[in-house]
Order: structure tokens, then sequence, then C-alpha cells
């Protein structure tokens, strides 16, 4: 039996993974309508500008995030909160991680008595060291089963162009994750279910400390074996924080682990590498903030993965170093000697 379909789906954040994943579950909607009939599904966007929400609803574009996309005619938006939670079954969440949890009061006034939250987001908060699925169920008094998290290789751009892409749902309840799951399915994006919450989600905040590595690799001409040996190493000090935290290994070699990993590490649209390549031209972290008109979580989010790495006696060699250049402690250039100066190990040594 296919899971129960949502009638009303809101979207908190109009930026460009809010936005595209709006038009994901536009279009998977429309695509279930056409293929088993049933009632339709209504997708609204709550964002914050003006300018943005007018765009999206009288034009069905989203030019200052995604230029050049045509967005589906179905799709509103609107700076109304109380307008757009209204009777909403499922709410996604998509603002940048550390300016979640001052949104959550108001959105709990106005959640929905039975209503799914999905985090797209991937950071984790600072001085708390929480997860966003953790901030979420403190700040909106759900159960874990009413909380699921979407990650992977997800670029939203690409997606926004429809390029083909798969994902990760997650959830402690695998059958909420399955209906979420249904409803972010078009013909270009397929996502799988798990119920490793931690995994996912430290595999989606802990890529964005990695990729702002070589991104700095990238800027300074380090070469390709510099920036592999940047993610295969990454990828082993996720794994060993995820461990930490109950984590599983097979979710870390899976989409929301190797697989975000290697998408954001190799492309110039991902903004945390973008970051990286311009730390590597010596901005500081405040500078490179103030040049992106997008978000770059692992600038905020590498102090307190290396925190909770601490807290628990986990190494995290790269986050390390990646916090030291952020701090203004080391320059960009003494990054390599010092990841490459350390004592010699086994591979597979935790
Ligand atoms: N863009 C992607 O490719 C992508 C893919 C997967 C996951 N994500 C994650 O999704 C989350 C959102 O990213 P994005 O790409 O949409 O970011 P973005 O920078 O494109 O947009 C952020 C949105 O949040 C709004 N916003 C900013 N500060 C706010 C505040 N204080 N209060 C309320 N709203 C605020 C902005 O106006 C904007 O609408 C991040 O955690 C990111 O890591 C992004
Ligand atoms: O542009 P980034 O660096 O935030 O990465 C976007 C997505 O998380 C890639 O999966």
């Amino acid at each position: 039996m296919s899971p129960e379909p949502f009638t009303r789906i809101a979207v908190v954040g109009a930026g460009s993974w809010g936005t595209t994943f709006a038009k994901i579950l536009a279009d998977s909607a429309e695509a279930s309508v056409a293929t088993a009939g049933g009632p339709s599904t209504e997708v609204r966007i709550w964002g914050r500008r003006a300018a943005v929400v007018e765009d999206i609803t009288a034009r069905h574009r989203n030019d200052a995030y995604l230029p050049g996309i045509a967005l589906p005619t179905t799709l509103t938006a609107s700076t109304d909160l109380p307008g757009v939670l209204h009777g909403a079954d499922l709410v996604v969440l998509a603002v940048p991680a550390q300016s979640l949890r001052p949104q959550l009061p108001r959105i709990r006034e106005l959640l929905a008595p039975h209503a799914v939250v999905v985090s797209l987001m991937k950071g984790l908060e600072l001085h708390t060291n929480a997860r966003m699925s953790e901030v979420i169920t403190a700040g909106l008094g759900l159960p874990p089963e009413r909380v699921a998290v979407l990650s992977g290789p997800n670029l939203a751009m690409e997606i926004a162009r429809e390029s083909p892409t798969a994902s990760v749902v997650a959830c402690a309840d695998e059958a909420v994750a399955a209906r979420v799951a249904a409803a972010c399915s078009p013909p270009y994006f397929r996502p799988y279910t798990n119920t490793d919450v931690v995994g996912v989600e430290f595999g989606g905040i802990v890529k964005n400390v990695i990729a702002l590595a070589v991104g700095i690799c990238e800027g300074r001409q380090m070469g390709d074996n510099a920036k592999a040996s940047v993610i295969t190493r990454g990828l082993a000090e996720t794994t060993r924080l995820a461990l930490a935290l109950g984590g599983r290994v097979e979710t870390m070699a899976g989409l929301a682990g190797l697989g975000d990993l290697v998408a954001t590490c190799s492309s110039a649209l991902s903004r945390n590498h973008t970051a990286g390549r311009l730390l590597a031209t010596g901005l500081s972290a405040e500078q490179v903030t103030a040049t992106m008109r997008q978000t770059a979580e692992g600038v905020k989010s590498a102090r307190p993965v290396l925190d909770l790495g601490r807290s628990l006696g986990v190494r995290m060699p790269i986050t390390e170093n990646v916090v030291a250049v952020l701090d203004g402690e080391i320059s960009v250039d003494e990054l390599a000697p010092r990841l490459l100066g350390r004592d010699l190990k086994s591979e597979g040594e935790q």
C-alpha cells in the first residue's frame, strides 16, 4: 500500500535549497496526480523578502537564488508565516542552521497537530553542538518519530535544472521516512529511506568542513592527489565521529556520507568549496562570509564539530586545522604541512 499523501506542504525558507525542494515537492505531486489520480497537494513557501516571494508567486522564478529556473506554476510563496503554515501536514525547514532556533517558538504556535517536520539543513548549532533535528524536536516539542531529515549529494542548482539525483530521507520511524520520500520523488529525484538520523545528519554537516579544506587545496593549487587524500581522510574522520554518536558505517558509505562528500568537494557550485577557495586567496572567515550571498554552513559548523569530537575523544585532524585557519591561527599554507607532519599511523587506526 502506498503511504498516505500529504495534502498541504509548507517550506520555510526561500533560498536556493528551500525553493528547489519546493519544486521537487510540487513536481512530485503533479506526477502522482497524473499517474494515480487523487487530490492534488498544495506547496507553499515562506520567505523573508517580499521581492523574492513576489518573484516566485507572480513570475514563477526565484532569480535571486536560482537564476534562469522556471518554477512550477502551482507553487506559491508569501511572507505571511501563519498563512503558509495553516493546515500544513508537512513542514519543511530550510533556513541557515544558526538562525533556526529563534524561529521555532513562532512555528510551534502555528504547527498543525499531526504535522511531520523535515529538516533540509546541514549545520551543527554553535555553543550547543546540537544537530538540526535535535533543535527541532526540542524547539517544537515533537517526538523524534515526527521529525525527518533529508540529506545527500544535492547541489540545488543541478536539481533545479532537473539533473538526475539521489538522496536519503531519515527518520526514527521508517514509515514516516517512506511517507516523506513518496512526497519528494519526481522523475529526476530518487530518495532512499534510512532510520540512521545521526549518520545522515553528520554526513551532511562534516562534509561542509571537509569541502572548505578541499577548496583551500584547489585555491592553492595543491593538485588532485591532495584533494583525493583530504576527501578520503575526511570520510574517515566523519565516520569516526558518526560512529561515536551511534551512527552506522553503512550510512557513511552511502549517499549522505560518501555521496555528499564527493559532490560537495568536487563541484564549483558548492558554496563551502567556494568559501575554501576564497580562504585560499587570503581572505579571513568574516571576509569570506561577507563576500558570499548564500550560506556556507561549514564556516560556522567547523568549531562545534571539533568541540563535539574532542568531547568524545574523536580525533578530527582536518576539522581541527580548518578551524585553525578560520580562527586566523594558521595561514592556508600551513594546512598541508600540519596534516602531513603528524606521527605516522596505520590507515585503519581509529
Ligand atoms: N543550496 C544547496 O545546494 C543545499 C543543498 C542541500 C542542503 N542545503 C542546506 O539547506 C540549508 C539552507 O540552505 P540554502 O542553500 O537554501 O541557503 P540560502 O543561503 O540559499 O538561503 C537561505 C534562506 O534563509 C533565509 N534566511 C537567512 N537568514 C535568516 C534568518 N535569520 N531567519 C530567517 N530566514 C533566514 C534567507 O533569506 C534565504 O531565504 C543549509 O543548511 C544548507 O546547508 C543546501
Ligand atoms: O553548496 P553547499 O556547499 O552548501 O553544498 C550543497 C549541498 O549540501 C550539496 O549536497
